[in-house]
């Protein structure tokens, strides 16, 4: 410490947090031990800073979230809940949490940093992925939803938003603030969930509950908008989009890869039972040539 005042045993031991959290270290962090570069990001409850942990030159990202209006909003569940399931977390394409801590005003997630942006960012950039480029990012999105559901978390909210990119282009699914620890019942009662309007499976809409099968549907989405660059439900409004939603709208673009689209139609069913499982999915003729253990020690394909 700083002040050298001689600390009883007892107090010198209050910095540390009880075992019981899996990821988080013992070590307590707070706000000066870090410097706050710029803003990176904008959320729904406060802002995502780039900043540099002072004793060891690292960087990350901060999520600050505004306590007045965490519970103006009545979303501390959902905050405590993002928590505890990134704590028990631990896979590369997963963004990790290194440290919690508050302040009189702020709750502060020391996330990793991801330097590359969004996926949304890239496909803007790109228009849209060469085949190959598609099929790498769909597998590294497909092995983090198996380890999320392999430990009973459904994310419902995934969109190309939600996936950041490190700093070797490999990705990084975030934002568990929509997560949700499935029960033994496996279709959750969501209360005032919902998550966003293009990519929310029709189950939410209709009955309110959705449970791992509304991130199959969502990866359904984001397969579709990472080889044609457009979304696969987009209407004029929210409303428009949720009807075309429910509907099951869905028109292929001429000249989309046929094996692709093969699979996203046995993606984005009506029926949550009717969409195809994790191994299923991996199974399918659009990953051929893919090495499923080996995802993360390739180098990405460069985003032409
Ligand atoms: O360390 C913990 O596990 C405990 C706290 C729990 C906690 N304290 C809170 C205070 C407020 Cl005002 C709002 C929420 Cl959601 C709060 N959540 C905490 C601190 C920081 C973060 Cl990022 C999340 C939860």
């Amino acid at each position: 410490n700083d002040d050298n005042s001689v600390k009883t045993q007892t107090q010198q031991n209050t910095n540390t947090t009880p075992s019981s959290a899996t990821n988080t270290p013992t070590i307590k962090k707070n706000r000066s031990d870090f410097d706050f570069i710029k803003t990176i990001g904008k959320g729904s409850f406060g802002k995502v800073k780039l900043v540099i942990e002072k004793e060891t030159g690292k960087g990350y990202a901060a999520k600050i979230l505004n306590k007045k209006l965490i519970i103006k909003e009545k979303k501390a569940k959902y905050v405590n809940t993002e928590k505890t399931i990134l704590d028990s977390l631990d896979h590369p394409n997963i963004v990790k949490l290194y440290y919690t801590f508050q302040d009189e005003n702020d709750l502060y997630f020391i996330l990793e940093y991801c330097p590359n942006g969004d996926l949304l960012d890239q496909i803007k950039d790109a228009g849209c992925f060469e085949i190959k480029v598609a099929q790498f990012y769909a597998a590294e999105i497909i092995v983090a939803i198996e380890y999320l559901h392999s430990k009973g978390i459904a994310h419902r909210d995934l969109k190309p938003e939600n996936i950041l990119l490190g700093k070797n282009m490999h990705l990084k699914i975030s934002d568990f603030g929509s997560a949700k620890v499935l029960g033994n019942d496996p279709r959750t009662r969501s209360g005032s969930f919902c998550g966003t309007a293009e990519y929310v499976c029709p189950e939410l809409l209709t009955e309110k509950s959705a449970g791992k099968q509304a991130d199959i549907w969502s990866f359904g989405c984001i397969m579709y908008q990472l080889i044609s660059g457009k979304l696969p439900f987009k209407g004029f409004n929210e409303y428009q989009t949720f009807q075309l939603i429910i509907k099951r709208e869905l028109i292929f673009p001429q000249n989309f890869d046929p094996v692709a689209q093969d699979l996203i139609n046995k993606l984005i069913c009506l029926d949550p039972f009717e969409r195809l499982s994790i191994a299923d999915i991996k199974n399918h003729a659009f990953f051929e040539g893919i090495e499923w253990d080996q995802l993360s020690k390739q180098d990405p394909p460069v985003i032409i």
